[in-house]
Protein backbone atom coordinates (compact mmCIF):
# COMPACT_ATOMS: atom_id res chain seq x y z
CA UNK A 1 0.00 0.00 0.00
CA UNK A 2 0.99 3.60 -0.98
CA UNK A 3 0.86 5.89 2.36
CA UNK A 4 1.70 9.09 3.07
CA UNK A 5 1.86 10.05 6.62
CA UNK A 6 1.94 14.06 7.26
CA UNK A 7 3.95 15.27 10.24
CA UNK A 8 6.78 13.35 11.63
CA UNK A 9 6.50 13.88 15.37
CA UNK A 10 6.56 10.91 17.73
CA UNK A 11 3.54 9.80 16.11
CA UNK A 12 3.66 10.28 12.10
CA UNK A 13 7.52 9.09 12.91
CA UNK A 14 6.75 5.83 14.33
CA UNK A 15 3.66 5.01 12.59
CA UNK A 16 5.69 5.86 9.20
CA UNK A 17 8.19 3.41 10.29
CA UNK A 18 6.38 0.86 11.39
CA UNK A 19 3.91 0.64 8.54
CA UNK A 20 6.97 0.62 6.56
CA UNK A 21 8.31 -2.51 8.46
CA UNK A 22 5.56 -3.95 7.49
CA UNK A 23 5.40 -4.20 3.74
CA UNK A 24 4.06 -0.75 2.52
CA UNK A 25 5.66 2.09 0.81
CA UNK A 26 5.88 5.19 3.34
CA UNK A 27 6.84 9.01 2.58
CA UNK A 28 6.73 10.80 5.56
CA UNK A 29 6.14 14.65 5.25
CA UNK A 30 7.12 17.58 7.47
CA UNK A 31 6.73 21.42 7.07
CA UNK A 32 9.93 21.74 9.22
CA UNK A 33 12.82 21.43 6.55
CA UNK A 34 15.62 21.10 9.45
CA UNK A 35 13.77 17.53 10.78
CA UNK A 36 13.29 15.98 7.16
CA UNK A 37 17.27 16.74 6.90
CA UNK A 38 17.61 15.60 9.80
CA UNK A 39 15.85 12.10 8.86
CA UNK A 40 17.22 11.60 5.63
CA UNK A 41 20.95 11.83 6.61
CA UNK A 42 19.79 8.97 8.84
CA UNK A 43 19.34 11.03 12.28
CA UNK A 44 16.46 11.13 14.41
CA UNK A 45 14.78 13.61 15.78
CA UNK A 46 13.38 12.16 18.92
CA UNK A 47 14.70 9.90 21.64
CA UNK A 48 13.03 7.11 21.27
CA UNK A 49 14.58 3.25 21.84
CA UNK A 50 14.42 0.91 18.79
CA UNK A 51 13.19 3.63 16.32
CA UNK A 52 16.44 4.64 14.38
CA UNK A 53 17.40 1.11 13.58
CA UNK A 54 13.95 0.26 12.52
CA UNK A 55 13.81 3.11 10.01
CA UNK A 56 17.15 2.86 8.47
CA UNK A 57 16.36 -0.82 7.25
CA UNK A 58 13.13 0.52 5.54
CA UNK A 59 14.99 3.40 4.15
CA UNK A 60 17.95 1.09 2.89
CA UNK A 61 15.14 -1.46 1.67
CA UNK A 62 13.19 1.68 -0.43
CA UNK A 63 10.35 1.78 1.43
CA UNK A 64 10.44 4.47 3.46
CA UNK A 65 11.27 8.39 2.35
CA UNK A 66 11.09 12.15 3.38
CA UNK A 67 10.32 15.08 1.89
CA UNK A 68 9.00 18.39 2.90
CA UNK A 69 6.30 18.55 -0.09
CA UNK A 70 3.37 16.71 0.48
CA UNK A 71 2.32 17.14 -3.25
CA UNK A 72 4.10 13.53 -4.99
CA UNK A 73 3.38 11.73 -1.96
CA UNK A 74 -0.41 12.55 -1.45
CA UNK A 75 -1.11 12.29 -5.20
CA UNK A 76 0.48 8.70 -5.34
CA UNK A 77 -1.19 7.22 -2.28
CA UNK A 78 -4.44 4.99 -1.26
CA UNK A 79 -4.14 5.96 2.43
CA UNK A 80 -2.82 9.95 3.71
CA UNK A 81 -2.42 10.09 7.21
CA UNK A 82 -2.42 13.20 9.04
CA UNK A 83 -0.24 13.04 12.49
CA UNK A 84 0.15 16.86 13.26
CA UNK A 85 -0.13 18.44 16.61
CA UNK A 86 -3.06 19.48 18.29
CA UNK A 87 -1.44 21.50 20.92
CA UNK A 88 -4.15 22.97 23.68
CA UNK A 89 -5.56 26.47 23.32
CA UNK A 90 -5.37 28.77 26.64
CA UNK A 91 -8.98 27.62 27.02
CA UNK A 92 -7.74 24.06 27.23
CA UNK A 93 -9.42 23.25 23.94
CA UNK A 94 -7.55 21.76 21.16
CA UNK A 95 -5.88 24.08 18.52
CA UNK A 96 -7.43 22.64 15.43
CA UNK A 97 -5.16 24.46 12.77
CA UNK A 98 -2.51 22.34 11.91
CA UNK A 99 -5.35 19.78 11.23
CA UNK A 100 -7.15 21.75 9.33
CA UNK A 101 -4.11 23.52 7.01
CA UNK A 102 -2.98 19.45 6.26
CA UNK A 103 -6.48 19.01 5.47
CA UNK A 104 -6.32 22.14 2.83
CA UNK A 105 -3.31 20.89 1.28
CA UNK A 106 -3.96 17.37 0.53
CA UNK A 107 -7.03 18.17 -1.02
CA UNK A 108 -5.43 19.93 -3.09
CA UNK A 109 -3.00 16.80 -4.34
CA UNK A 110 -5.02 14.21 -4.08
CA UNK A 111 -5.58 11.80 -7.07
CA UNK A 112 -7.96 9.17 -7.07
CA UNK A 113 -10.10 7.09 -4.44
CA UNK A 114 -8.27 8.10 -1.27
CA UNK A 115 -8.92 7.72 3.04
CA UNK A 116 -7.49 10.61 4.74
CA UNK A 117 -7.02 9.19 8.19
CA UNK A 118 -6.36 11.45 11.13
CA UNK A 119 -4.02 9.19 13.26
CA UNK A 120 -4.12 13.03 15.99
CA UNK A 121 -5.98 12.95 18.94
CA UNK A 122 -9.06 15.33 17.81
CA UNK A 123 -12.20 16.83 19.47
CA UNK A 124 -15.24 14.37 18.21
CA UNK A 125 -16.87 15.84 15.15
CA UNK A 126 -13.16 17.22 14.19
CA UNK A 127 -13.24 14.07 11.09
CA UNK A 128 -16.59 16.12 9.75
CA UNK A 129 -14.93 18.96 9.47
CA UNK A 130 -11.62 17.44 7.35
CA UNK A 131 -14.36 15.81 5.23
CA UNK A 132 -16.06 19.01 4.31
CA UNK A 133 -12.46 21.12 4.11
CA UNK A 134 -11.49 18.16 1.39
CA UNK A 135 -14.44 18.26 -0.24
CA UNK A 136 -14.91 22.51 -1.07
CA UNK A 137 -11.46 21.87 -2.74
CA UNK A 138 -11.58 18.61 -4.33
CA UNK A 139 -14.02 16.76 -6.88
CA UNK A 140 -11.51 13.50 -6.16
CA UNK A 141 -13.04 10.68 -4.47
CA UNK A 142 -12.21 10.03 -0.85
CA UNK A 143 -13.02 9.11 2.76
CA UNK A 144 -12.69 10.41 6.21
CA UNK A 145 -11.43 8.41 9.04
CA UNK A 146 -10.36 8.28 12.49
CA UNK A 147 -7.55 5.98 13.81
CA UNK A 148 -6.38 7.04 16.76
CA UNK A 149 -2.91 6.21 18.04
CA UNK A 150 -2.61 4.84 21.21
CA UNK A 151 1.52 4.45 22.08
CA UNK A 152 3.30 5.21 24.86
CA UNK A 153 6.67 7.45 24.73
CA UNK A 154 9.73 5.54 25.38
CA UNK A 155 8.04 2.41 24.41
CA UNK A 156 6.52 3.21 21.11
CA UNK A 157 7.92 0.97 18.78
CA UNK A 158 6.84 -1.78 21.43
CA UNK A 159 3.34 -0.72 21.50
CA UNK A 160 2.99 -0.34 17.89
CA UNK A 161 3.46 -3.71 16.77
CA UNK A 162 1.92 -5.14 20.34
CA UNK A 163 -1.14 -2.90 20.44
CA UNK A 164 -3.86 -4.04 22.64
CA UNK A 165 -6.17 -3.15 20.37
CA UNK A 166 -6.84 -0.93 17.37
CA UNK A 167 -9.62 1.47 16.80
CA UNK A 168 -10.70 2.19 13.04
CA UNK A 169 -13.78 4.55 12.83
CA UNK A 170 -14.96 4.54 9.38
CA UNK A 171 -17.63 5.72 7.35
CA UNK A 172 -18.24 3.69 4.15
CA UNK A 173 -17.12 -0.15 3.66
CA UNK A 174 -14.12 0.69 1.25
CA UNK A 175 -12.37 2.56 3.89
CA UNK A 176 -12.99 -0.13 6.05
CA UNK A 177 -11.64 -2.92 3.83
CA UNK A 178 -8.45 -0.83 3.45
CA UNK A 179 -7.67 0.01 6.84
CA UNK A 180 -8.38 -3.24 7.60
CA UNK A 181 -5.85 -4.73 5.51
CA UNK A 182 -3.29 -2.41 6.68
CA UNK A 183 -4.04 -2.75 10.09
CA UNK A 184 -4.55 -6.77 10.44
CA UNK A 185 -0.74 -8.01 10.73
CA UNK A 186 -0.41 -6.18 13.66
CA UNK A 187 -3.48 -7.23 15.82
CA UNK A 188 -6.47 -9.07 16.00
CA UNK A 189 -8.19 -7.09 18.26
CA UNK A 190 -9.34 -4.37 15.63
CA UNK A 191 -12.64 -2.16 16.81
CA UNK A 192 -14.14 -0.74 13.65
CA UNK A 193 -16.59 1.96 14.67
CA UNK A 194 -17.98 5.10 13.77
CA UNK A 195 -15.85 8.22 13.52
CA UNK A 196 -17.68 9.97 16.50
CA UNK A 197 -17.14 7.11 18.34
CA UNK A 198 -13.72 6.31 17.56
CA UNK A 199 -12.62 10.19 17.93
CA UNK A 200 -14.36 9.77 21.50
CA UNK A 201 -12.47 6.15 22.50
CA UNK A 202 -8.97 8.16 22.40
CA UNK A 203 -9.71 10.54 24.83
CA UNK A 204 -11.68 8.89 27.21
CA UNK A 205 -9.11 6.19 27.55
CA UNK A 206 -6.75 8.81 28.61
CA UNK A 207 -8.66 10.49 30.91
CA UNK A 208 -9.92 7.05 32.35
CA UNK A 209 -6.08 6.37 32.92
CA UNK A 210 -5.41 9.53 34.12
CA UNK A 211 -8.39 8.88 36.42
CA UNK A 212 -6.37 5.86 37.74
CA UNK A 213 -3.11 7.92 38.50
CA UNK A 214 -5.19 10.60 40.42
CA UNK A 215 -7.20 7.97 42.44
CA UNK A 216 -3.94 5.73 43.84
CA UNK A 217 -2.51 9.62 44.09
CA UNK A 218 -4.76 10.33 46.77
CA UNK A 219 -4.63 6.65 48.32
CA UNK A 220 -1.05 7.19 48.96
CA UNK A 221 -1.86 10.66 50.51
CA UNK A 222 -4.13 9.37 52.87
CA UNK A 223 -1.83 6.05 53.39
CA UNK A 224 1.17 8.67 54.34
CA UNK A 225 -1.24 9.47 56.91
CA UNK A 226 -2.63 6.88 58.32
CA UNK A 227 0.64 4.42 58.48
CA UNK A 228 -0.13 2.24 55.39
CA UNK A 229 1.86 1.22 52.11
CA UNK A 230 -0.12 2.19 49.19
CA UNK A 231 2.29 0.03 46.84
CA UNK A 232 0.77 -2.74 48.81
CA UNK A 233 -2.61 -1.30 48.61
CA UNK A 234 -2.04 -1.05 44.35
CA UNK A 235 -0.92 -4.64 44.56
CA UNK A 236 -3.86 -5.96 46.73
CA UNK A 237 -6.42 -3.49 44.41
CA UNK A 238 -4.96 -4.83 41.15
CA UNK A 239 -5.08 -8.53 42.03
CA UNK A 240 -8.86 -8.03 40.95
CA UNK A 241 -9.19 -8.44 37.52
CA UNK A 242 -12.08 -5.88 37.28
CA UNK A 243 -9.07 -3.02 38.57
CA UNK A 244 -6.30 -4.89 36.61
CA UNK A 245 -2.66 -4.00 38.03
CA UNK A 246 -1.93 -0.93 35.29
CA UNK A 247 -1.47 2.49 36.39
CA UNK A 248 -1.90 2.08 39.85
CA UNK A 249 1.97 3.71 40.52
CA UNK A 250 2.06 6.57 42.81
CA UNK A 251 4.10 9.24 42.51
CA UNK A 252 4.31 13.26 41.64
CA UNK A 253 1.19 12.15 38.96
CA UNK A 254 1.13 12.36 35.42
CA UNK A 255 2.94 14.60 32.55
CA UNK A 256 3.87 14.31 29.01
CA UNK A 257 1.95 15.52 25.92
CA UNK A 258 -1.19 13.71 26.25
CA UNK A 259 -2.74 12.95 29.68
CA UNK A 260 -2.48 17.04 30.56
CA UNK A 261 -3.82 17.93 27.00
CA UNK A 262 -6.58 15.40 26.65
CA UNK A 263 -8.00 15.57 30.26
CA UNK A 264 -8.00 19.43 29.89
CA UNK A 265 -9.57 18.73 26.15
CA UNK A 266 -12.15 16.57 27.25
CA UNK A 267 -13.31 19.15 29.95
CA UNK A 268 -13.77 21.55 27.39
CA UNK A 269 -15.53 19.41 24.72
CA UNK A 270 -18.15 18.23 27.80
CA UNK A 271 -18.64 21.62 28.57
CA UNK A 272 -19.25 23.03 24.66
CA UNK A 273 -22.68 20.55 25.38
CA UNK A 274 -23.41 22.17 28.52
CA UNK A 275 -21.74 18.89 30.83
CA UNK A 276 -20.03 19.59 33.95
CA UNK A 277 -17.19 16.81 33.83
CA UNK A 278 -16.83 17.14 37.44
CA UNK A 279 -15.10 13.90 38.25
CA UNK A 280 -12.23 14.60 35.41
CA UNK A 281 -11.85 18.40 36.94
CA UNK A 282 -11.16 16.87 40.05
CA UNK A 283 -8.24 14.25 38.34
CA UNK A 284 -6.83 17.24 37.09
CA UNK A 285 -6.97 19.41 40.18
CA UNK A 286 -5.25 16.12 42.29
CA UNK A 287 -2.70 15.87 39.85
CA UNK A 288 -1.49 19.57 39.94
CA UNK A 289 -1.25 19.52 43.55
CA UNK A 290 0.74 15.96 43.84
CA UNK A 291 3.79 18.03 42.77
CA UNK A 292 4.03 19.91 45.53
CA UNK A 293 4.04 16.76 47.62
CA UNK A 294 7.48 16.16 46.72
CA UNK A 295 8.75 19.87 47.75
CA UNK A 296 6.49 19.56 51.22
CA UNK A 297 8.48 16.12 51.90
CA UNK A 298 11.96 18.00 51.32
CA UNK A 299 10.72 21.10 53.37
CA UNK A 300 9.88 18.59 56.16
CA UNK A 301 12.93 16.12 56.41
CA UNK A 302 15.29 19.71 56.39
CA UNK A 303 12.98 22.41 57.88
CA UNK A 304 14.00 24.78 54.98
CA UNK A 305 15.39 24.85 51.48
CA UNK A 306 16.90 28.27 52.07
CA UNK A 307 20.54 27.65 50.82
CA UNK A 308 20.20 23.74 50.64
CA UNK A 309 21.56 21.52 47.55
CA UNK A 310 19.04 19.08 46.81
CA UNK A 311 19.92 16.38 43.62
CA UNK A 312 17.37 16.20 41.46
CA UNK A 313 17.51 12.90 39.16
CA UNK A 314 14.97 12.76 36.28
CA UNK A 315 13.75 15.78 34.16
CA UNK A 316 11.79 13.91 31.16
CA UNK A 317 8.10 13.51 32.17
CA UNK A 318 8.66 9.73 32.00
CA UNK A 319 11.68 6.98 31.72
CA UNK A 320 13.52 6.27 28.49
CA UNK A 321 12.92 9.85 26.29
CA UNK A 322 13.78 12.99 26.38
CA UNK A 323 10.17 14.52 26.40
CA UNK A 324 9.50 17.48 28.74
CA UNK A 325 6.21 18.53 28.02
CA UNK A 326 3.98 19.10 30.81
CA UNK A 327 7.03 16.87 33.10
CA UNK A 328 6.34 17.53 36.64
CA UNK A 329 10.43 18.59 36.80
CA UNK A 330 9.18 21.58 35.05
CA UNK A 331 6.95 22.88 38.05
CA UNK A 332 8.77 21.16 40.71
CA UNK A 333 12.72 22.60 39.85
CA UNK A 334 11.39 26.64 39.45
CA UNK A 335 9.79 25.55 43.08
CA UNK A 336 12.88 24.47 44.65
CA UNK A 337 14.48 27.80 43.08
CA UNK A 338 12.00 29.42 44.53
CA UNK A 339 12.64 28.42 48.14
CA UNK A 340 15.58 29.87 47.95
CA UNK A 341 17.39 26.01 47.09
CA UNK A 342 20.14 25.34 45.06
CA UNK A 343 18.95 22.11 42.28
CA UNK A 344 22.01 19.96 40.95
CA UNK A 345 19.98 18.72 37.95
CA UNK A 346 20.23 16.00 36.10
CA UNK A 347 18.50 13.45 33.22
CA UNK A 348 20.09 10.90 30.91
CA UNK A 349 18.52 12.57 27.91
CA UNK A 350 16.48 15.23 28.64
CA UNK A 351 18.70 17.67 30.66
CA UNK A 352 19.31 20.00 26.81
CA UNK A 353 15.12 20.08 26.24
CA UNK A 354 14.70 21.41 29.90
CA UNK A 355 17.43 23.47 29.81
CA UNK A 356 15.56 25.32 26.50
CA UNK A 357 12.48 25.87 28.76
CA UNK A 358 13.76 26.82 31.98
CA UNK A 359 17.31 27.59 33.52
CA UNK A 360 18.81 29.82 36.68
CA UNK A 361 21.74 30.68 37.87
CA UNK A 362 21.05 28.75 41.08
CA UNK A 363 20.56 25.52 38.67
CA UNK A 364 23.91 23.35 37.92
CA UNK A 365 23.37 20.31 35.06
CA UNK A 366 25.27 17.61 36.52
CA UNK A 367 27.23 15.05 34.48
CA UNK A 368 25.99 12.03 35.99
CA UNK A 369 23.71 11.24 38.83
CA UNK A 370 26.53 10.85 41.15
CA UNK A 371 28.17 14.03 40.41
CA UNK A 372 24.50 15.93 40.78
CA UNK A 373 24.15 14.24 44.16
CA UNK A 374 27.84 15.29 45.39
CA UNK A 375 27.48 17.72 48.21
CA UNK A 376 23.61 17.65 48.39
CA UNK A 377 21.51 17.64 51.61
CA UNK A 378 18.69 15.89 49.90
CA UNK A 379 18.56 13.91 46.96
CA UNK A 380 14.54 14.05 45.10
CA UNK A 381 13.92 11.43 42.53
CA UNK A 382 11.24 12.87 39.54
CA UNK A 383 11.33 10.00 36.91
CA UNK A 384 12.59 6.30 37.21
CA UNK A 385 14.98 6.45 34.74
CA UNK A 386 17.10 2.86 35.37
CA UNK A 387 20.20 3.92 36.07
CA UNK A 388 18.28 6.24 38.89
CA UNK A 389 16.76 2.62 40.29
CA UNK A 390 19.75 0.25 40.09
CA UNK A 391 21.92 3.20 41.56
CA UNK A 392 24.48 1.99 44.37
CA UNK A 393 22.58 4.01 47.47
CA UNK A 394 25.66 3.59 49.58
CA UNK A 395 28.07 5.62 47.11
CA UNK A 396 25.52 8.17 46.66
CA UNK A 397 25.13 8.68 50.32
CA UNK A 398 28.99 8.93 50.73
CA UNK A 399 29.40 12.09 48.26
CA UNK A 400 26.65 13.98 50.15
CA UNK A 401 26.09 16.62 52.98
CA UNK A 402 23.09 15.40 54.40
CA UNK A 403 21.37 11.68 53.55
CA UNK A 404 17.98 13.11 53.05
CA UNK A 405 16.58 10.83 49.98
CA UNK A 406 13.01 11.84 48.56
CA UNK A 407 11.72 9.33 46.02
CA UNK A 408 9.07 11.26 43.91
CA UNK A 409 8.14 7.07 42.21
CA UNK A 410 8.77 4.89 44.79
CA UNK A 411 11.74 2.81 43.24
CA UNK A 412 12.97 1.65 45.94
CA UNK A 413 12.21 -1.42 48.41
CA UNK A 414 12.77 -1.21 52.24
CA UNK A 415 15.71 -3.62 51.94
CA UNK A 416 17.73 -1.51 50.01
CA UNK A 417 17.03 1.31 52.06
CA UNK A 418 17.38 -0.05 54.91
CA UNK A 419 21.47 -0.65 53.82
CA UNK A 420 22.08 2.98 54.14
CA UNK A 421 21.61 5.74 56.58
CA UNK A 422 19.07 7.42 54.43
CA UNK A 423 16.17 9.52 56.34
CA UNK A 424 14.02 8.20 53.26
CA UNK A 425 10.59 9.40 52.18
CA UNK A 426 7.83 8.22 49.59
CA UNK A 427 4.99 9.23 48.13
CA UNK A 428 2.53 6.70 50.36
CA UNK A 429 4.45 4.46 51.72
CA UNK A 430 5.18 4.97 55.58
CA UNK A 431 4.95 1.89 56.39
CA UNK A 432 7.75 0.52 54.62
CA UNK A 433 10.40 0.72 56.86
CA UNK A 434 8.41 0.11 60.09
CA UNK A 435 9.62 -2.87 61.66
CA UNK A 436 6.50 -4.64 61.13
CA UNK A 437 5.80 -8.38 59.53
CA UNK A 438 5.32 -6.67 56.22
CA UNK A 439 8.55 -4.90 56.29
CA UNK A 440 10.53 -7.88 57.35
CA UNK A 441 8.87 -10.01 54.24
CA UNK A 442 9.53 -7.50 51.82
N1 LIG B 1 3.21 11.88 21.58
C1 LIG B 1 2.46 10.84 21.86
O1 LIG B 1 2.87 9.95 22.60
C2 LIG B 1 1.09 10.69 21.27
C3 LIG B 1 0.44 9.45 21.37
C4 LIG B 1 -0.85 9.32 20.84
C5 LIG B 1 -1.45 10.38 20.20
N2 LIG B 1 -0.79 11.58 20.11
C6 LIG B 1 -1.43 12.66 19.35
O2 LIG B 1 -0.87 12.66 18.04
C7 LIG B 1 -0.73 14.00 17.55
C8 LIG B 1 0.72 14.29 17.20
O3 LIG B 1 1.48 14.21 18.38
P1 LIG B 1 3.08 14.28 18.35
O4 LIG B 1 3.53 14.14 19.75
O5 LIG B 1 3.59 13.34 17.31
O6 LIG B 1 3.27 15.81 17.84
P2 LIG B 1 4.61 16.58 17.45
O7 LIG B 1 4.35 17.99 17.77
O8 LIG B 1 5.79 15.86 18.03
O9 LIG B 1 4.70 16.42 15.85
C9 LIG B 1 3.83 17.01 14.94
C10 LIG B 1 4.59 17.29 13.65
O10 LIG B 1 3.67 17.71 12.64
C11 LIG B 1 4.32 18.65 11.80
N3 LIG B 1 3.31 19.39 11.02
C12 LIG B 1 2.35 20.24 11.47
N4 LIG B 1 1.60 20.69 10.45
C13 LIG B 1 2.10 20.12 9.31
C14 LIG B 1 1.75 20.19 7.94
N5 LIG B 1 0.72 20.92 7.51
N6 LIG B 1 2.48 19.48 7.05
C15 LIG B 1 3.52 18.73 7.47
N7 LIG B 1 3.89 18.62 8.76
C16 LIG B 1 3.19 19.29 9.68
C17 LIG B 1 5.10 19.50 12.79
O11 LIG B 1 6.11 20.22 12.15
C18 LIG B 1 5.61 18.43 13.76
O12 LIG B 1 6.88 17.94 13.37
C19 LIG B 1 -1.34 14.89 18.64
O13 LIG B 1 -2.69 15.08 18.36
C20 LIG B 1 -1.19 14.05 19.89
O14 LIG B 1 -2.16 14.37 20.87
C21 LIG B 1 0.47 11.75 20.61
O1 LIG C 1 0.93 4.21 37.15
C1 LIG C 1 1.32 5.23 36.57
C2 LIG C 1 1.48 5.29 35.16
C3 LIG C 1 1.92 6.49 34.59
N1 LIG C 1 2.19 7.57 35.36
C4 LIG C 1 2.61 8.84 34.71
O2 LIG C 1 1.69 9.14 33.68
C5 LIG C 1 2.33 9.84 32.62
C6 LIG C 1 2.02 9.22 31.29
O3 LIG C 1 2.63 7.95 31.21
P1 LIG C 1 2.40 6.95 29.98
O4 LIG C 1 0.97 6.73 29.80
O5 LIG C 1 3.25 5.77 30.19
O6 LIG C 1 3.04 7.81 28.79
P2 LIG C 1 2.50 8.57 27.49
O7 LIG C 1 3.56 8.41 26.48
O8 LIG C 1 2.07 9.94 27.88
O9 LIG C 1 1.23 7.72 26.97
C7 LIG C 1 -0.12 8.09 27.23
O10 LIG C 1 -0.57 9.09 26.34
C8 LIG C 1 -0.45 8.71 24.94
C9 LIG C 1 -0.86 9.92 24.12
O11 LIG C 1 -2.23 10.06 23.99
C10 LIG C 1 -1.33 7.50 24.68
O12 LIG C 1 -1.22 7.13 23.31
C11 LIG C 1 -0.92 6.35 25.60
O13 LIG C 1 -1.80 5.24 25.41
C12 LIG C 1 -0.98 6.82 27.04
O14 LIG C 1 -0.52 5.79 27.92
C13 LIG C 1 3.82 9.85 32.97
O15 LIG C 1 4.15 11.10 33.54
C14 LIG C 1 3.96 8.75 34.02
O16 LIG C 1 5.00 9.01 34.93
C15 LIG C 1 2.04 7.52 36.74
O17 LIG C 1 2.28 8.50 37.44
N2 LIG C 1 1.61 6.33 37.31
Amino acid sequence: MNITVIGTGYVGLVSGVCFSEIGNNVRCVDKIASKIETLQSGGIPIYEPGLQEMMMKNVEAGRLTFTTDLSGPVSESDLVIIAVGTPPLPSGEADLQYIEAAAREIALSMKGYTVVAVKSTVPVGTNERVNSIIASLTDQPFDTASIPEFLREGSAVKDAFNPDRLVLGVQTQQAADLLLELHRPLTENLVVTDIRSAEMIKYASNAFLATKISFINEIANICDKVGADVDEVAKGMGLDRRIGPSFLNAGIGYGGSCFPKDTHALIQIAGNVEYDFKLLKSVVEVNQAQRWGIVDKLLEALGTLQGKKIAVWGLAFKPDTDDIREAPSLEIVPKLVEFGALPQVFDPVAAENFRREYDHESITFAESALEAARGCDAVCLLTEWGEFVNIDLKEVEAVMNQSVLVDGRNVYTAQRVKETGFDYHSMGRPALLRDSFIATQS
